[in-house]
Parts: structure tokens; C-alpha cells; sequence
């Protein structure tokens, strides 16, 4: 499917971007565009890279021209441009408006216009039942997206989403933090040892972008049945990776964050098809005559179970410990530990 084609990743510069173009710049795509803001880290992978196939484009999904000119030509986009930062939305969330929910209205606009082929627009667990500033706006993201799908012919352009966890040691996560912290010889700040969140690697969440690619119809938001594990988890497997016996600290819950993630609402679960390893989350697609809204309801949601990080199958510290060492961050930090 991308063959000869031209793709273009928002927010090309992140983890995300790079291990799009490590799954695909041996494959014969035609060419990679990556666009943002920051000239500097993509000096970094011009360098880093040297490939004739990338092409780097300068702009921001909240400047509509600057979108429009990238676009030319580009057959699929991969929409990971955001704020997602909790604590920084929170102190500006209409920051988080323009970058999150705009931007991506821009982004769609400027698709359909530039007769892109197809969206895959990337959103968080912390989207569904949100808390605070970054999950309310990626919320307001996918309704957008849904949105535009609903309005434009599939033939002309499909426009699908992803939900994921967390990424594993993805910048300023929380595993990078606990190596940080291991290597200073402090002990892990752990917020609740009974906390889970979703784990997935940026390998899985590419996986999970091409899986939305290929089997997504317009208006589906496609998520990972991805395994969770609690902190007390994630914190005693880094431990015994890397043989340190400073141990953990409790240090208590932060502002903005809950005890557990979900990926698929009780609501969605009513619509959404079960795929093997994925859910599917079926667009809302009922008409605009409210009517039926009021007369017929729905006796399926009383059965209704939501999936979050709680009721997923939880990984045991063997487990963590096996994925931690897959992972070429981690492989990288024990050479030099
Ligand atoms: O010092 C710390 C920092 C974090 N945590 C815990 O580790 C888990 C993961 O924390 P992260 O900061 O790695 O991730 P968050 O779940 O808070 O959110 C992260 O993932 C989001 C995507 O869902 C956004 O990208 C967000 O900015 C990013 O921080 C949380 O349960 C958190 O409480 C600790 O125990 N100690």
C-alpha cells in the first residue's frame, strides 16, 4: 500500500516519527515528509539519517498555510503533532485548543483539500473519560475527527484514529525518569505502587497506526488490547534489570493524573467490534434527526464494560522485565550502568 507513495508525519521529530521512518525507510515507499516545528531536531535527523527519501518541512498544524504547502502531493498522513504534556495543559490549556483541536481541524482541512488519501489521527487513553487539559483536548481531537469523517465520502478521503497507553520510555516519560534517577543513585519516586497504566512500545504503536491504516474504515478509533501493569510492577522490574537496591519512594499521587487509564469506555464498548488484539470503535453515525435519541434507547449498555488499565491482563515483573530488555533504551543505559 505505500508503495511509491508519499507520506507525511505531524510532529514528524518525535519518538513517534523516528520509529515510523526506522519501520520504513528500507521499504520501497516513495518518500517520508516530516513536518514541525523545530528546526534544530530536524537538523538533528537530517543528519542522523542522511536519506534522500525524507524531506523535512518547517511549520505548525495551528498555521493553516504552512500545512497546505506540505501537503502537495502527499498521498497519507500520520497526525501525532500535540500538546501532551499533562502538567504544561494544564497550566495553558488553550494552548492545548489550538495545538490539539485546531491544529487538527487545520490538519483534516488542508487534507481534504490537498485530496490526501487518508488520516490517521493519533489520540491517548487519557482521551477517554478525561481528567484534565491534555486528555479533555485529545477528547475534543477525536470528535473533530469523527466529525470530518462523517461529512466526506470515504472514496475521497478515510480519516481513522488510534488510542494509545503509554509509551514506553518515550521522552519525559516515566521511565527515563526512574534510569535518571537510578544513575544519580537516588531512590524511584513512585506516585502509588497500586497505580496501572497501559504499556506499549513505540514499535506496538506504530503497529497499531499501520493496523488503523490498512483495516480502519472513515470514523473508527482502533486501540491495542494492550497489557498494564502497576507501578510497584514497572518500579521492581527496572530495579532488578539493572541490580539496584535503592529501592522506591512513595511520593504520592499528581495533580492531573488517575489511578487507572482507560482505552475503550463502557459507552464505546457498545459500538465497538472486538478484532483480535484490537478493538474497533465504530463512528457514531446517526443521523442529525434527534428524535431517536428520545424514543429508542439502548438495552446493550446495561452489559457494557469498559476496558482500562485496571481489568486488562496485568504483567508480572518476569514479564516487564522481558519487554524492559527488548527495548534498545534500556539495552543502550545497562552498556554504560
Ligand atoms: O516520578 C514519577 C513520575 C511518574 N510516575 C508514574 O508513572 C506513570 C506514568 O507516568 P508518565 O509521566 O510516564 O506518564 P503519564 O501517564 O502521566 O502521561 C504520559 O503519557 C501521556 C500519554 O498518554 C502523555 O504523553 C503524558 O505527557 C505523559 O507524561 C504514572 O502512573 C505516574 O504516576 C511515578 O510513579 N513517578
Amino acid at each position: 500500500m505505500f508503495t511509491n507513495k508519499v507520506l507525511l508525519i505531524t510532529g514528524g521529530t518525535g519518538s513517534f516519527g523516528n520509529a515510523v521512518l526506522n519501520r520504513f525507510l528500507e521499504s520501497d515507499i516513495g518518500e517520508i515528509r516530516i513536518f514541525s516545528r523545530d528546526e534544530k531536531k530536524q537538523d538533528d535527523m537530517r543528519h542522523f539519517y542522511h536519506s534522500k527519501k525524507i524531506k523535512y518541512y518547517i511549520g505548525d498544524v495551528r498555521n493553516p498555510a504552512s500545512l497546505k504547502e506540505a501537503f502537495n502531493g502527499v498521498d497519507y498522513i500520520f497526525h501525532s503533532a500535540a500538546l501532551k504534556q499533562v502538567p504544561s495543559c494544564e497550566f495553558f490549556p488553550m494552548e492545548a485548543v489550538k495545538t490539539n483541536i485546531i491544529g487538527t481541524d487545520n490538519v483534516l482541512t488542508a487534507a481534504i483539500e490537498a485530496g490526501v488519501k487518508k488520516v490517521i489521527c493519533l489520540s491517548t487513553d487519557k482521551a477517554a473519560y478525561p481528567i484534565n487539559a491534555m486528555g479533555t483536548s485529545k477528547a475534543m481531537m477525536e470528535k473533530v475527527m469523527v466529525a470530518k469523517a462523517r461529512m466526506m465520502p470515504e472514496e475521497k478521503i478515510q480519516i481513522c484514529g488510534t488510542r494509545y497507553g503509554n509509551v514506553a520510555c518515550s521522552r519525559g516519560s516515566v521511565i527515563p525518569l526512574f534510569v535518571e534517577q537510578m544513575k544519580a543513585g537516588e531512590p524511584l519516586t513512585v506516585t502509588d505502587p497500586e497505580m496501572t497504566r497501559f504499556i506499549m512500545t513505540l514499535e506496538e504503536a506504530v503497529e497499531l497506526v499501520i493496523f488503523a491504516f490498512v483495516q480502519g474504515q472513515s470514523g473508527d478509533i482502533l486501540v491495542q488490547k494492550a497489557p498494564a501493569c502497576t507501578l510497584r510492577t514497572l518500579a521492581q522490574a527496572l530495579c532488578e534489570v539493572f541490580s539496584y537496591k535503592e529501592g522506591m519512594k512513595i511520593i504520592g499521587t499528581r495533580h492531573g493524573e488517575k489511578m487507572y487509564e482507560t482505552l475503550l469506555t463502557k459507552e464505546e464498548s457498545v459500538f465497538s467490534k472486538d478484532m483480535g488484539d484490537y478493538y474497533r470503535i465504530l463512528p457514531d453515525n446517526r443521523d442529525l434527526n434527534y428524535d431517536v435519541y428520545f424514543t429508542k434507547g439502548d438495552k446493550n449498555k446495561r452489559r457494557a464494560k469498559e476496558f482500562n488499565s485496571k481489568n486488562a491482563r496485568q504483567l508480572g515483573v518476569e514479564e516487564m522485565k522481558e519487554k524492559l530488555l527488548s527495548l534498545s533504551y534500556i539495552q543502550k543505559e545497562l552498556e554504560h550502568f
